[in-house]
């Protein structure tokens, strides 16, 4: 059964949910699910922009076919030809043999890489080309690397609606909701939205802020991304996250500690960090342990906080390997811009606080570590308590500062 919604009078978003993938890109965990999405312009000629993950395939062309009612597909737009949203070309081409595809040079290649026989079916656009549709207008703006080299974005001039590609969405099945403005984004999505962009996009924020620097001489009414909700109205709220994101600018002042503990003790010091900083009135405090949490949700909350408490013990003469891999994370992801206060725990040669301070002041940018720092042997004792205060000192007064 079909199931489409309006986005403007000839405008249907025809895409679907997907409540069964456990990991997006085979890494991610989505339990909230993801929405594929795609949209369907009935105008003189029909437009289709992008098509859908191959696991929501029938149920897309159960919905394009319902809102073409008996008329051929003209135009497939592929914005971005990542496979979420390019594997069903072929099936669009196999029901619709006439169709012509619009995308970049690169994102043809790319059709060819995959294996699609679309030889004869494209048209190739470029930076600033614009296409009549009808009454519609459509203007094709690049957007390399947002988030692979082929990406573009379309802007229809009528009505003002930018079809954004993978910019601007979000983790999370849409379940019969369409506009931001059906949800609570503030309340229920922006922690996915986060979580999507920064894992998905974070390490592209240069080639982000020249995509809105283009956005911002556009008369925007719509923005229908690939994944989550269409927005059409409170455009200032997502538009300084995204600012805020790709220029690697925390969201909140506040701490994140996030600790690799095997028997407790380091955990436990963590604890008395957490009390200490409440007790001294900072409450915007998350507590992450990171062998039980994904590191998805670390780098969302990492590109969220103002401050961050690395607390691992030392492994093998190397920084815990979950802790590790985490770093890594960070630096793979262009993260940037933050204050770390270090806690090193190790019973014979401990090394951890030494190494994670190496790596981020050598593998990462502007990283700026707090010179007290608690150095545990084994557990926090009456000796180097006072470290942890100092450490709060440090914290609350780069906040001052700030
Ligand atoms: C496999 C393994 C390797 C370790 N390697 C080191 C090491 O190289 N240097 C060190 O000082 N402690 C080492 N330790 C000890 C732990 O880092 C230490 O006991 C830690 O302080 C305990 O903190 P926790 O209670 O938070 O787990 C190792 C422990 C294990 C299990």
């Amino acid at each position: 059964m079909y199931c489409v919604r309006k986005v403007v009078d000839d405008l249907y978003w025809v895409g679907g949910n997907d409540h069964r993938l456990a990991l997006f890109e085979n890494i991610h965990p989505i339990p909230r699910g993801v929405s594929y999405n795609s949209y369907l312009l009935l105008d003189e000629k029909t437009v289709l922009f992008d098509t859908v993950d191959w696991s929501i395939c029938r149920q897309f062309l159960e919905n394009v076919e319902h809102v073409l009612d008996g008329r051929d597909l003209d135009y497939l737009v592929i914005n971005h030809m990542e496979p979420d949203h390019g594997a069903s070309i072929e099936e669009i081409l196999l029901r619709y043999p006439n169709v012509t595809i619009i995308s970049t040079e690169k994102s043809i290649m790319l059709m060819h890489q995959f294996g699609f026989d679309v030889d004869d079916k494209t048209m190739t656009v470029k930076e600033g080309d614009s296409f009549r549709f009808g009454k519609h207008n459509i203007v094709f703006v690049e957007a390399p690397m947002v988030h692979w080299p082929e990406a573009m974005v379309s802007f229809d001039t009528t009505d003002g609606i930018l079809f954004s590609a993978d910019a601007f969405g979000s983790f999370g099945a849409l379940d019969g909701k369409l506009f931001n403005d059906e949800v609570n984004f503030d309340r229920d999505w922006i922690d996915d939205a986060r979580r999507y962009y920064t894992n998905i996009v974070g390490k592209y924020g240069p080639h982000v802020q020249a995509l809105l620097k283009k956005a911002s001489t556009l008369d925007i009414h719509y923005i229908c991304p690939l994944h989550g909700p269409v927005w059409r109205n409170d455009f200032g709220y997502l538009l300084d996250k995204y600012d805020k994101w790709s220029r690697y600018e925390p969201e909140t002042c506040g701490v994140m500690i996030a600790y690799a503990s095997m028997y407790g003790n380091t955990e436990s010091a963590v604890q008395v960090l957490a009390a200490k900083l409440a007790e001294k009135g900072m409450t915007n405090i998350a507590l992450y342990d990171v062998s039980n949490t994904h590191v998805s949700y670390l780098i969302s909350e990492t590109f969220k906080y103002s401050h961050i408490v690395l607390a691992s013990v030392t492994y093998n003469l190397g920084i815990y390997p979950v802790m590790h891999d985490y770093l890594m994370h960070m630096k793979a992801l262009n993260l940037q811009k933050r204050t770390v206060g270090i806690i090193e725990n190790g019973s014979w040669a401990p090394k951890s606080g030494s190494l994670m301070k190496e790596f981020l002041d050598e593998e990462m940018k502007q990283m700026s570590i707090l010179n007290s720092e608690v150095n545990m042997i084994s557990a926090l004792n009456d000796n180097n308590a006072n470290e942890v205060d100092n450490l709060v000192e440090s914290i609350l007064d780069s906040m001052k500062e700030a």
